[in-house]
Formats: structure tokens, C-alpha cells, sequence
């Protein structure tokens, strides 16, 4: 019977030694390698191989196996989903063997894979191990590869923001974030600061999780089912895939600050905020502190104006376009501002003439206001199941009033997005979004927190203090979206 290397034109093929046994080789037209060995076996170049090398009369084919259960890494986490495998080959002589080496570069080549890439490690993110997941998990498949990198250790906060602000670019493929979503968000905001932000926006990014907030990771992997695993996603970035990715403005007088994930205000931003001060309890931190806050729960006065997406229309009541300057003589100072110095020619944000949109408005109090690019704000988190990357819009989720239980029920959803078909959840998409935070009901001196990507943006007063210093004020913030801005690498 014929291989399916009779029916497909072959690059190369060729007699050669596979474990002692003479075969049949072909790398065929479609990007597979086939050959028989104990039965037919076909390798695909495009997902299997991540690279060759020649070593004497041999090839060596660096592969990677999909076991279908457990992780990369093995240990604690099961067994390896992933497997790196040499395949070793001898062709029939000296002449075949460069031919071989010359098609399988040039066949990998036509891939467009990233060559080089400037790689940041968060020492300090999630539970301290990006380090050794950098060298245990991450280094041996680039190396397999045979992706050049240039290591940085981040030192300090917004240390990758200021190195991407001075990055040579003409070295690089693509920058890539062994950390949770802060180093992701830093790069993005570096590169928007930059003289040259329309090109720099479209180096490629990429993410492998190590932080607490791996929630860019998991929303790409997720969206095509893989797991979010450290292995899937350096396997997502060493092939090559990219895709493009809305990003946010985030603006109050001439500060500005870009986002990729997340704005919260309310419950969200409290908990993930302020459970940082029960960090030692691990990860049960965030459950302990949620069901503190429900409990105890409480409602911010605020008002909010927003551009539904087409088919959103219903919410809310149509408004003016409110402005976006934040009020002169609020009763709000800036905590600890620390404005995001914006050079000259850096990115202002989207061209949209907002004077001329149709806004609707809404008054608090509120429970929860939570705006999303991607459906996932963290691994257990599935906060918008309906974001997409690249829609040009944001998920809003919005809590106004609802019975403590019913917010108990509704939270312990988060995990699979079944919260928002709760009767007490507004969902939907805007374009353009302005926020007019206030105090608490009850405590005209305590205000909240806008956290940004599990970032404090603004803290009122009377609110959680932390080491973190606040970018903006808290006061009025308006947001709009760019469509398809930055550019990610994606598992497809
Ligand atoms: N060397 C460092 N020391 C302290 N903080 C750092 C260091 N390098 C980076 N950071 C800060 O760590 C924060 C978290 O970054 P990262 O994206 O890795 O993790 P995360 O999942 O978002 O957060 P975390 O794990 O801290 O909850 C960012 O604010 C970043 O600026």
C-alpha cells in the first residue's frame, strides 16, 4: 500500500538510518515527515519539531510530544503533558545530509518563527519561582529552538517599562514576560511611551505564567483549549503564531496609563487589593478576604457614562458626553501620585471624537465595576466569558444592588463566567467608558481603589495603604479602546 509520502510531492527524501534500521525519509510539500520505523511514523514539522541539529553523520530532530494528561515539569503538578523527545537520523551520505540540514532550515525558516527574543523574569511575581521556571522549563525548549534571548531580571517595580522605553528593537523578534500579568502591562506601557510607539506597539509579546494573575496567559491558551501551562505557552511563542490585541487608554487630565486586562472598582478591586496584606495565607487569601468583604460588604457612591457597543443600547440613560477631566476642586487629592511621565511623541490613545458618540449614564452606589479586554482575569477567574481580543470593545460587568447570598453565589461562579447570567450582573460591551468614583455609603471619608491589571491605578482616602504607589488620582477616569493595537503570540 502506498505512504502517504507517494501521494504527497516531497522537499527531500532520501534511504536513511532511524535506530539501526534503514527507512524511507521524505519532509513532504504538506510539512510532514514520514517515515516507517516498527510502522508508519510521521512527525508534523510546523507543531512537533522545534528544531535540528547535526551532530556527526546524524541529525537530531529536538521534538516535542503531547502525553495528553498531566503538565510540563512533572513533580507536584502530575505528569508531563509535555515531553521533549530527540528523533535521530542518518542520512545515506555527506551530500544528502547537508541537503537534509539545508530544506529542514529552510522549512522551519518559512515558519516564521522568532530568532531572537528579549526576555524579562520576574523574580518576585507570584510565589518567587519564575527563576527557576525560566531555567528549568523555559530556557531547554528555546534552546531546542534555537531561539537566541536576551535575559533581564526585573530589579524593582516598572523596571520593564523602563527598559522596553529604550530597547533596540532591530535586535529583536518579539519580548516575551516570564511573569503574571504586571510585567505584561509594564512592557505594553513602555512601549506606547516610546518616540516610535506605532512600530514598537507591534512587537510581538509574549507570556509564560509565574505570577499570581496569570490571566493573558490562560485567556489565549484557554481560547484555543490548551491548559495554561508553562510548556503550551512557550511552545505558543516558539511557533510563532501572533495576533492582535485591543488596548486601553486610560486618561485623566494629561496622565495616562494603558491597559491590556482589567479596571475594577468595588469588590474586586478590594479584595485584590487588600488581601494582599494576608499574603502569607497563600493562594486561600483571595477566598478568605472575598467572603470578609461580602460580609461585611460595601456600596460606593459613583456615577458612570459609557458608549454601549451596538446591541447594547439598553442600558443605562442617554447622557451628554460627560468630559473627561477630572473635576476642579474634587474633594479627592492625589494619594502618592506618581503620573506616567508621557514623552512628546508618545501615544495620546485612540483618534475618536467622543462629543460625538451616543453616551449613557448610570449613578451608584455599586457594588462592582468591572471592565475587561479578555475573558479570563486570572487562572480561576473567568470574569468576561464573552471578551475577545481584538473586538475593538470592553466587557462591562456591573454589580449595583444584591442580596449578600446571592453575591456569595454568584462570586463562586467566577470560576466558569456563570456569574454573569445572574439576575443582580449588567453585561456588556462598550466603546468608550468614563468613571466618577466616590466615597462609600455611610463613610463620607472612605474612598476606594481602581486597581488596573491588579495594579493600584488610584486610591481615595481613608482607603488600604499599600508599599505601591498610585499613577493617578481618584477621581473622574475615561477610558477608550484601541482596536487591535498591540500584537501577542498565540497558540493558533
Ligand atoms: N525585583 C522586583 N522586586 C519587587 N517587585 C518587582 C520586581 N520586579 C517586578 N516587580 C513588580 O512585581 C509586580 C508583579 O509582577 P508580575 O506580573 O510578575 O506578577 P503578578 O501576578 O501580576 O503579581 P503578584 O504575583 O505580585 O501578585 C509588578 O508590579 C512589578 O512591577
Amino acid at each position: 500500500m502506498d505512504g502517504p509520502a507517494d501521494q504527497h510531492a516531497a522537499i527531500i527524501s532520501d534511504r536513511v538510518t532511524v535506530n539501526g534500521t534503514v527507512t524511507k525519509l521524505s519532509l513532504l510539500a504538506d510539512g510532514r515527515l514520514w517515515w516507517s520505523e516498527e510502522g508508519q511514523r510521521s512527525l508534523t514539522v510546523e507543531k512537533d519539531v522545534l528544531g535540528f541539529t547535526g551532530d556527526g553523520a546524524n541529525i537530531i530532530l529536538k521534538t516535542i510530544v503531547e502525553t495528553g494528561d498531566g503538565c510540563f515539569g512533572g513533580g507536584s503538578r502530575g505528569k508531563q503533558r509535555v515531553i521533549r523527545k530527540d528523533v535521530v537520523f542518518r542520512p545515506s551520505s555527506e551530500e544528502a545530509h547537508k541537503l537534509w540540514c539545508q530544506k529542514l532550515r529552510e522549512f522551519i525558516d518559512s515558519l516564521g518563527r522568532p530568532k531572537r527574543l528579549f526576555v524579562f523574569v520576574n523574580p518576585f511575581g507570584g510565589r518567587k519561582t519564575a527563576t527557576n521556571i525560566f531555567r528549568d522549563q523555559v530556557k531547554p525548549l528555546f534552546e531546542d529552538a534555537q531561539v537566541q534571548f536576551t535575559l533581564q531580571e526585573t530589579k524593582h517595580q516598572l523596571h520593564a517599562m523602563q527598559v522596553v522605553q529604550s530597547l533596540d528593537f532591530s535586535k529583536y523578534d518579539g519580548i516575551v514576560c516570564v511573569s503574571g500579568d504586571g510585567i505584561l502591562v509594564e512592557v505594553v506601557n513602555g512601549l506606547l511611551q516610546r518616540d516610535d510607539w506605532d512600530t514598537a506597539i507591534k512587537m510581538p509579546l509574549g507570556v509564560v505564567p509565574a505570577g499570581t494573575g496569570n490571566g493573558m496567559a490562560k485567556s489565549l491558551l484557554d481560547s484555543v483549549g490548551d491548559p495554561c501551562t508553562v510548556a503550551d505557552a512557550v511552545l505558543a511563542i516558539i511557533r510563532g503564531h501572533k495576533r492582535s490585541l485591543d488596548v486601553a487608554t486610560i486618561k485623566q487630565e494629561e496622565t495616562r496609563y494603558f491597559s491590556v486586562l482589567t479596571l475594577a472598582w468595588g469588590i474586586v478591586a478590594d479584595i485584590d487589593i487588600e488581601s494582599e496584606k494576608y499574603r502569607w495565607m497563600g493562594s486561600p487569601r483571595i477566598d478568605f478576604y472575598a467572603l470578609t468583604r461580602i460580609i461585611h460588604l460595601r456600596h460606593y457612591i459613583g456615577s458612570l457614562y459609557f458608549v454601549p457597543a451596538p446591541g447594547f443600547e439598553a442600558y443605562g440613560e442617554p447622557t451628554s458626553y460627560p468630559g473627561s477631566s477630572a473635576s476642579k476642586g474634587s474633594n479627592s487629592d492625589p494619594i502618592d501620585v506618581e503620573p506616567v511621565k508621557l514623552q512628546r511623541l508618545s501615544y495620546k490613545g485612540p483618534e475618536i471624537f467622543l462629543e460625538n458618540l451616543s453616551w449613557r449614564g448610570l449613578s451608584g452606589p455599586f457594588i462592582s465595576v468591572w471592565l475587561h479586554n479578555v475573558p479570563w482575569a486570572a487562572e480561576n477567574t473567568k470574569a468576561a466569558p464573552d471578551a475577545e481580543f481584538s473586538d475593538g470593545y470592553l466587557d462591562l460587568i456591573l454589580v449595583k444592588n444584591c442580596p449578600k447570598l446571592s453575591l456569595l453565589s454568584l462570586m463562586s461562579e467566577l470560576n466558569n463566567g456563570g456569574h454573569v447570567k445572574s439576575p443582580y450582573v449588567m453585561y456588556l460591551k462598550v466603546k468608550a467608558f468614563i468613571l466618577e468614583p466616590g466615597p462609600r455609603v455611610g463613610h463620607q471619608k472612605k474612598e476606594g481603589i481602581i486597581d488596573v491589571d491588579g495594579e493600584v491605578l488610584a486610591r481615595g482616602k481613608g482607603s488600604y495603604q499599600c508599599e505601591k504607589k498610585a499613577l493617578m488620582a481618584y477621581d473622574k477616569l475615561q477610558i477608550t479602546v484601541d482596536q487591535g493595537l498591540a500584537t501577542i503570540f498565540t497558540p493558533i
